[in-house]
């Protein structure tokens, strides 16, 4: 295909570990849309959350996680820009990266979505990108707060994985196989993350 058409996804996160479900709705999300790839951004520093590992063993997981796909790419844009990670940086990177001409496409999960409101510069956000918001167990999938014509809304295959959810298995000592990639479960063991 004509590399100034490209159909480019968006997976952001900050994939403290990545997992199935993150993966699952970025295969879909390529799936329906025809995307060429889905570039998985792990954040540098996502300012709505607490405590988070360090970025370089998120960014490598997340590397480790989506090798096998042809697809699937990553991108360092967030974790080395310096300040807060904001979603309109990430989405100026990538037009620059990728030209003028791509269509840029950023999923979200369902409970992203429902504060994407509070993000830095919404508005600017919407114009970088058309945004793909997906189911997830336990949210409900809204666009009633959102312009027009700025949002589509798709149903994948209900994963109920949740980052935290893996964190807390792997510091009780339970397992955490199939539910994140196999390279994953072994580079946490290898980092000793989460213990
Ligand atoms: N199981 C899932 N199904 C669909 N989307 C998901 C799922 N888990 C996460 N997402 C989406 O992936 C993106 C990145 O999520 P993130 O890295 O914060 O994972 P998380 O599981 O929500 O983490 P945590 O539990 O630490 O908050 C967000 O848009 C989120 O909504
Ligand atoms: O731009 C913002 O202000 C903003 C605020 C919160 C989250 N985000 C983005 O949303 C994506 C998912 O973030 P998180 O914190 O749920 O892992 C990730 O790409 C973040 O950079 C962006």
């Amino acid at each position: 295909m004509d590399q100034q058409a490209r159909r480019i996804g968006i997976m952001g996160g900050t994939f403290d570990p990545i997992h199935n479900g993150h993966l699952v709705a970025a295969s879909e999300v390529a799936d329906r849309f025809a995307l060429d790839e889905v570039v998985f951004v792990p954040t540098g520093n996502p300012w709505q959350k607490e405590a988070v590992t360090p970025a370089e063993d998120r960014y490598l997981m997340t590397v480790v996680a989506t090798a096998s796909n042809p697809r699937f790419q990553v991108s360092r844009a967030d974790v080395d820009r310096s300040g807060p990670t904001y979603t309109v940086d990430t989405l100026r990177d990538l037009r620059d990266a990728y030209g003028p001409a791509a269509q840029l496409f950023f999923i979200t999960g369902a409970d992203a979505l429902a504060k994407i409101l509070s993000w830095k510069d919404a508005d600017e956000m919407f114009s970088l990108a058309h945004f793909i918001g997906v189911t997830r167990p336990g949210f409900v999938l809204s666009d009633d707060h959102l312009p027009d014509d700025t949002v589509s809304l798709v149903e994948v295959p209900a994963m109920a994985i949740s980052s935290t959810d893996c964190r807390a298995r792997v510091k009780a000592g339970k397992p955490v196989w199939y539910l994140v990639p196999d390279g994953v479960v072994q580079y946490i063991a290898k980092r000793r993350l989460y213990v």
